[in-house]
């Protein structure tokens, strides 16, 4: 059973078992111990407790009660009949309750009639967690309520009453988590960047740990909340604040019978990870053995005490900042950058900044501001406290992250000012003119920001400067080291959500990229087939296009693409970079493209009514997915036959979305044949002025659409007396010969009603105004219905109407993005 409803008792020796088996609840003592609690465990040979009901009232005997009271609430009685726990709701709607021990281990108490549901709860386990947290569980995320600690640890191995350490949430200046040891903290996660918490050094190599992790949407309370599922439904995992301070993940391992720990933090073996063991202004280094590095610029404060190995006192500037001084009309501070860092704590956000040189701009005109980075997935940090808990991450640490010094303390000018001296001191007169040359070319200020010095990934500037000097292809590994989640260089290094392929591994499954494994060449590179040791079947698009975008940026785009997941969509299946080369793994579709079976006689008949209905219908789906349902908003841009692929039932898939997100925006740079391939299916707006948004998608479906009913390319037209298949199809419409347009292979089976709808559907799509044209949700109503009231298609007359289009959707209201620009927004907080 896995319900108590009221009058049933759930007695010592009895338990409740979720309906799948996967959680019991009853009443258990700890190790060592005879107490007994009320608790609930994970159903296993190695019983996990993941919550607590009585932990600050033990019973003695093996005689406690759980039973529904009669004012409705859950209670718990030791054997005196004393109440020890009690779920405490001061009011019911109903005192007809029942409680639900469910499969994701919540025990819900709602009223009878909707047990099981998810309205009318009255309370349930999951909002009042101990020290676990379990997939499903959200921990709430509001700068207006602050730090919330959600979950506290046992007192020790055997004391399930409440510990000095607890775990929760710190939502201001980009969410963390942080343990604390009662009000100090203890660790901390460094900031959500939506996809890892940058500060954990070795997350990118936890697949699972980020895996379903994700931070809410705002509700209409403008809370967020944490939770996380697991990739794979059947892993039971758990998060635990142990008694030791230590937040373990782990997962139950049933060949090996025992849970094993994924993660461990603070790791007992980085001593950096305690909390600002280095003090202020200093980073903490754990590579070899520990150390403790005033950031350049500073120096301890106290001196004696740091050289004894005591850095609490941290570190203070050596020369006082300019914009501090009264009298100072010097050159403006300047700023020192900083990489494979965790970035240090008490952030502020400052989201007026939507750019590097804005968030420094305005860091450099507050004198208050001692550091920003701008950082991707959260926006312009600005730092106004004292820079504390800074410790080197040796792969995540890409972000750039840059402090105030005053100008003298920069490094390329305090290096060029001791060349000057050296100079001058060797060789005399003559290489005064040098000297003077270099000193010349040490004033001419920068313009704009001031100097700003930077480096890549590094334990130390000295020695980043070493890197850069003696080699330039140092240098460009060091750089492309600092990213992560990708394959760089050979380094295999995992980031979660986006598996990782090694160059060499997809070389070996494409028979090292062999002609007979070429599958087609599209206008970003060959496309192969390839098999991966396991069996799966991929598909390798080698990029031969060049990205206008950086390798963070277009990894990142990447990872957020890789997350778009509907049936109607190819999946991105991870990426490969090395040096110059770049590719994309998508999953193999043995079906090809629509093109290779639609515009061909003899494999065409593949494609009878039902198929080419059902396929016109899931382009929709999947497009509607992309316009309107996905976390980001895409345009696709170049929707057409060949990049929708079948998969072995023919379901389709689109292909090539988020493109122009990965090449920046400089997807039709890519190759000029593909562009003029491309023309057929372009919108007016899109074609003539490059104006494109969702309604030039629309456009694009609509041609598709009619190219699937008559089994003819659009371009195919081009010699007739219908110049296009747009015209050829309005023609016939508007003569009431619709019917005429269908592909005759296909004629006779199709039902005419259902035709007609979708003829008259392309019809509105191609409209020439995109103010006319259908969004895609209504493309998908008029299909989904049998008769549909459809509005009348105005004529498709192209040059004739060109100049009262894009006024007619300028003043529609509708976003027109240029197409110099991304044509994806993220989308916040709908
Ligand atoms: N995931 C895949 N599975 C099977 N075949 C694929 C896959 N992706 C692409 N192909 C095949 O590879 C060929 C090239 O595809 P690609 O998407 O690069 O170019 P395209 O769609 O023909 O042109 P464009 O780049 O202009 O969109 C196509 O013929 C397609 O059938």
């Amino acid at each position: 059973v896995d319900i108590i409803r009221q009058g049933q008792t759930v007695r010592d020796g009895d338990t409740l078992i979720s309906e799948a088996e996967i959680f019991e609840l009853g009443f258990f003592s700890p190790e060592n111990s005879t107490l007994r609690f009320l608790g609930i465990w994970y159903k296993v040979d190695v019983k996990a407790v993941v919550w607590v009901a009585n932990r600050n009232n033990p019973i003695s005997g093996n005689d406690g009660a759980l039973r529904i009271g009669v004012d409705g609430n859950l209670v718990v009685f030791d054997g005196n009949n004393s109440l020890v726990w009690s779920s405490n709701v001061s009011r019911f709607s109903s005192n007809n309750t029942a409680a639900i021990l469910q499969n994701s281990g919540n025990f819900v108490l709602s009223s009878n009639e909707s047990i099981g549901d998810t309205h009318g709860v009255h309370w349930q386990s999951f909002s009042h967690p101990t020290d676990t947290f379990l997939p499903g569980m959200r921990v709430p995320v509001n700068s207006a309520i602050g730090e919330y600690r959600a979950f506290t640890a046992w007192k020790s191995a055997n004391d399930p009453s409440p510990g000095n350490y607890t775990v929760g949430v710190d939502p201001h200046g980009g969410p963390q988590i942080i343990i604390w040891d009662h009000i100090k903290r203890r660790w901390r996660s460094g900031q959500w960047n939506s996809v890892i918490f940058t500060g954990v050094s070795n997350m990118s190599n936890i697949a699972s740990f980020l895996y379903g992790f994700k931070l809410s949407q705002p509700d209409e309370n403008r809370t967020q909340y944490f939770t996380y599922n697991p990739s794979n439904p059947s892993d039971l995992l758990r998060f635990r604040v142990g008694w030791d301070g230590r937040e373990h993940q782990l997962r139950w391992n049933e060949d090996e019978k025992k849970w094993e720990d994924l993660q461990l933090h603070p790791d007992p073996t980085n001593r950096c990870e305690l909390y600002n063991l280095c003090g202020k202004y200093a980073t903490c280094d754990n590579s070899n053995s520990l150390s403790c590095n005033c950031l350049k610029g500073f120096r301890p404060k106290f001196p004696d005490q740091w050289s004894r190995g005591n850095w609490s006192g941290g570190c203070e500037r050596k020369i006082e900042l300019q914009c501090q001084r009264t009298n100072g009309t010097g050159e403006p501070d300047g700023f020192k950058g900083l990489k494979c860092i965790k970035l240090p704590d008490l952030s502020n956000l400052f989201l007026s900044a939507s750019n590097l040189d804005a968030c420094g701009r305005s860091c450099l005109g507050n004198c208050s501001c001692n550091a920003y980075a701008f950082v991707s997935g959260i926006g312009c940090m600005m730092w106004t406290e004292d820079l504390v808990d800074i410790s080197h991450l040796d792969q995540s640490g890409s972000l750039e992250f840059f402090y105030r010094l005053h100008h003298s303390e920069l490094d390329g000018r305090r290096k060029i000012s001791k060349l000057v001296i050296i100079i001058i001191s060797l060789v005399g007169a003559c290489s005064l003119m040098v000297a003077l040359w270099l000193l010349w070319i040490y004033k001419k200020k920068p313009k704009g920001l001031p100097a700003v010095s930077s480096m890549p990934c590094c334990k130390d500037n000295d020695i980043a400067v070493l890197v850069q000097s003696k080699s330039k292809s140092k240098e460009l590994s060091a750089d492309l080291s600092v990213s992560s989640g990708i394959l760089i260089d050979g380094n295999q290094v995992n980031r979660p959500e986006l598996p990782i392929f090694n160059l060499g591994s997809l070389a070996a499954a494409t028979n090292n990229f062999s002609e007979g494994n070429r599958l087609g060449q599209g206008g970003f590179g060959a496309v192969y087939k390839g098999e991966l040791p396991g069996g799966q079947e991929i598909a390798v698009k080698r990029l031969s296009a060049k990205s206008c975008q950086g390798l963070e940026e277009f990894k990142n785009e990447i990872i957020l693409i890789a997350k778009l997941q509907h049936r109607n969509l190819v999946r991105l299946l991870g990426c490969s970079i090395q040096g110059d080369e770049k590719m994309l793994i998508y999953e193999y579709m043995p079906n090809k493209s629509l093109d290779y079976f639609l515009f061909n006689e003899a494999r065409k008949e593949k494609l009878d009514w039902r198929t080419r209905l059902s396929i016109i219908e899931g382009i929709a789906r999947g497009l509607l997915y992309l316009h309107r349902d996905s976390r980001l908003r895409i345009i696709h841009r170049d929707l057409k036959a060949s990049n929708i692929l079948l998969d072995g039932e023919m379901n389709p898939k689109i292909s090539d979305f988020g493109m122009a997100r990965i090449f920046g925006g400089n997807q039709h740079e890519a190759n000029t044949v593909r562009v003029v391939g491309t023309y057929g299916y372009m919108s007016p707006e899109y074609a003539m002025e490059g104006l494109f948004s969702v309604k030039s998608d629309v456009y694009s479906f609509g041609v598709l659409l009619l190219e699937i009913i008559c089994g003819r390319r659009n371009t195919s037209f081009r010699s007739m007396e219908h110049t296009s298949l747009i015209t050829y199809a309005w023609d016939l419409w508007n003569e009431d010969k619709a019917m005429d347009l269908v592909d005759p292979s296909i004629r006779d089976s199709c039902s005419p009603n259902e035709m007609l709808k979708c003829i008259h559907i392309g019809m509105l799509c191609v409209q020439d105004s995109a103010m006319h044209r259908p969004t895609m949700a209504a493309v998908m109503l008029l299909l989904e219905s049998e008769t549909p009231t459809l509005p009348m298609p105005r004529q498709p007359s192209y040059a004739s109407m060109r100049s009262s289009i894009d006024a007619d959707f300028i003043s529609d209201g509708h976003e027109i993005v240029s197409s110099n620009n991304l044509t994806v927004t993220m989308v916040v907080g709908r």
